[in-house]
């Protein structure tokens, strides 16, 4: 693992960083992963030197660290950082949240959008946190019931809600690009919670906001 003030730096600059910054090229960001990305170059019969792959080890580097920062982030902080005292005690939805995460079979990517909806009780979170909370499950190696799981209890546990209801879908690049190679199929998971999973006209409210 890159250290911490590496790590906050490429987070910090996700948004807007381009790949021809003018960085010196003798720049090491990982050595470690730096020279398994070099030895994985060589065994696919590459040529780590040549001049298009000089920086791609360093650049791979620093990418897996970003899809894969959501082990150092606590969804809980995120939570508790907007939590609002409100009198509100109808249904929230924060629908169609895109996400990229990676199957942690093949380490290839799998992207969709996730939906989510609250029961609040006495209490709603800023919604950009619902959003940020997703990513904090999705940039890990993951499986995509349990990435859904993992969104509905973090939320339930640290909203204080009446419910919490998680639907994602997605796409697998590992069923698209290799193996199976289905193209057009998607995954349709869903984590209920609380009311969400005792109440099926509550189920059916969310169901019905989502899809229209
Ligand atoms: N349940 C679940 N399975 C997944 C997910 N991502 C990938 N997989 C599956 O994980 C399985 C791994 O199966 P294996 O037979 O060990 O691997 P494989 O030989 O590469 O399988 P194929 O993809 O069928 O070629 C595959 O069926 C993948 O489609 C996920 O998020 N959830
Ligand atoms: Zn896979």
């Amino acid at each position: 693992m890159a250290d911490q003030s590496k790590l906050s730096t490429i987070l910090a600059h996700s948004h807007y960083a381009t790949s021809f910054e003018a960085e010196s090229d003798d720049e090491v960001y990982d050595e470690r992963k730096e020279s398994l990305v070099r030895s994985m170059l060589q065994e696919i019969g590459e040529d780590p030197n040549r001049q298009g792959l000089q920086r791609t080890p360093l650049r791979v580097a620093k990418a897996i660290d970003f899809l894969t920062s959501g082990y150092e982030l606590s969804a809980e902080e995120i939570i508790k950082k907007a939590l609002f005292e409100e009198d509100v005690r109808e249904m929230v939805i924060v629908r169609d949240i895109e996400f990229y995460s990676m199957c942690e079979h093949h380490m290839l990517p799998f992207f969709g959008h996730a939906h989510v909806g609250y029961l609040p009780q006495g209490k709603v979170v800023g919604l950009s946190k619902i959003a940020r909370v997703v990513d904090v499950f999705a940039r890990r190696l993951q499986v995509q019931e349990r990435l859904t799981s993992q969104v509905a209890d973090a939320l339930m546990e640290h909203l204080g809600a009446h419910g919490v209801a998680v639907v994602m879908e997605a796409s697998h690049t590992c069923m698209m690009m290799r193996g199976v190679q289905k193209q057009r199929s998607s995954t349709v998971s869903s984590a209920m919670r609380g009311t969400f999973q005792d109440d099926p006209r509550t189920r059916a409210e969310f169901m019905s906001f989502i899809k229209a």
